[in-house]
């Protein structure tokens, strides 16, 4: 599981994460809805240590930015940044080598082949095509079978084939009992899988609404999600 506890980033004057908290429990898939610029990349790079923030983040007990959290995190970024001059394999043997894994090439293999990037192998990081380069950086942050995952827009730019595979991949993470956090501005990609779903604005969560049986009668998602952006208020 990850906490985040009262986590503020100001960019200068801006204040782009305004004393968030939450918790993303073990086999939960959060969801981080909001218009452009409501903070959730900002969040994101948080948890994923790549900011100085007020606050406290824990990775499964560990402080975020300790070398025992990030040995457990899975971080696909909104922009894929693959090495230029690395092929494809050379990639994934490299985070085998930082993680020290043992075993890995199979799972390597199986990845590539979920991602139809099996005949991109010898390719190098920039011959790849956009959506390659988000399919190798998908790869790369799955090989190590992290316990907290989190994905900033990952379906951006993917084709459908890649949509669906990563769409399994979310909830196999959840059934492999981990935490994941997904920020998306595609309400319906979302609709099939999430747990819970946290709506920003504004730097701070609007609304949190969970999903769970017998709710007729609630607002959908999308119902709550145009409430809040446009202004009509009435979080659930
Ligand atoms: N490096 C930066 N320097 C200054 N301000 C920034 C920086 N990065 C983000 N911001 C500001 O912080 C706020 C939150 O931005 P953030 O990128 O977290 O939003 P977002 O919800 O991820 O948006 P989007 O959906 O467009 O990706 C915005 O006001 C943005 O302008």
């Amino acid at each position: 599981m990850f906490q985040v506890r009262g986590v503020t980033k100001r960019y200068g004057k801006v204040v782009a994460n305004d004393s968030i908290s939450f918790d993303v429990k073990d086999g939960e898939i959060a969801v981080l809805l909001g218009p452009n610029g409501a903070g959730k990349s900002t969040i994101i790079k948080c948890i994923a240590g790549l900011l100085r923030f007020e606050g406290e983040i824990d990775l499964c007990g560990y402080p975020n930015k300790s070398l025992q959290a990030k040995a457990l995190l899975g971080y696909i970024p909104e922009m894929p940044a693959v090495y230029d001059l690395l092929t494809v394999g050379e990639h994934l043997e490299f985070i085998a080598r930082a993680y020290q894994l043992t075993d890995w090439e199979g799972y390597a293999d199986e990845l590539l082949s979920r991602f139809e990037l099996t005949d991109k192998k010898e390719k190098l990081g920039k011959e790849l095509s956009k959506g390659m380069q988000q399919k190798v950086s998908i790869c790369c942050a799955l090989l190590h079978r992290p316990k907290v995952a989190i994905f900033d827009e990952p379906l951006v730019g993917l084709d459908p084939h890649a949509i669906k595979e990563l769409k399994d991949i979310f909830v196999e993470l959840k059934q492999a009992g981990a935490s994941v956090l997904i920020s998306t501005h595609m309400l319906d990609s979302v609709e099939d899988y999430w747990d819970v779903a946290h709506i920003m604005m504004n730097g701070s969560f609007a609304a949190t609404k969970f999903n769970r049986p017998g709710q007729e009668g609630e607002k959908t998602l999308e119902e709550l999600f145009f409430d809040i952006t446009e202004g009509k208020g009435a979080a659930q």
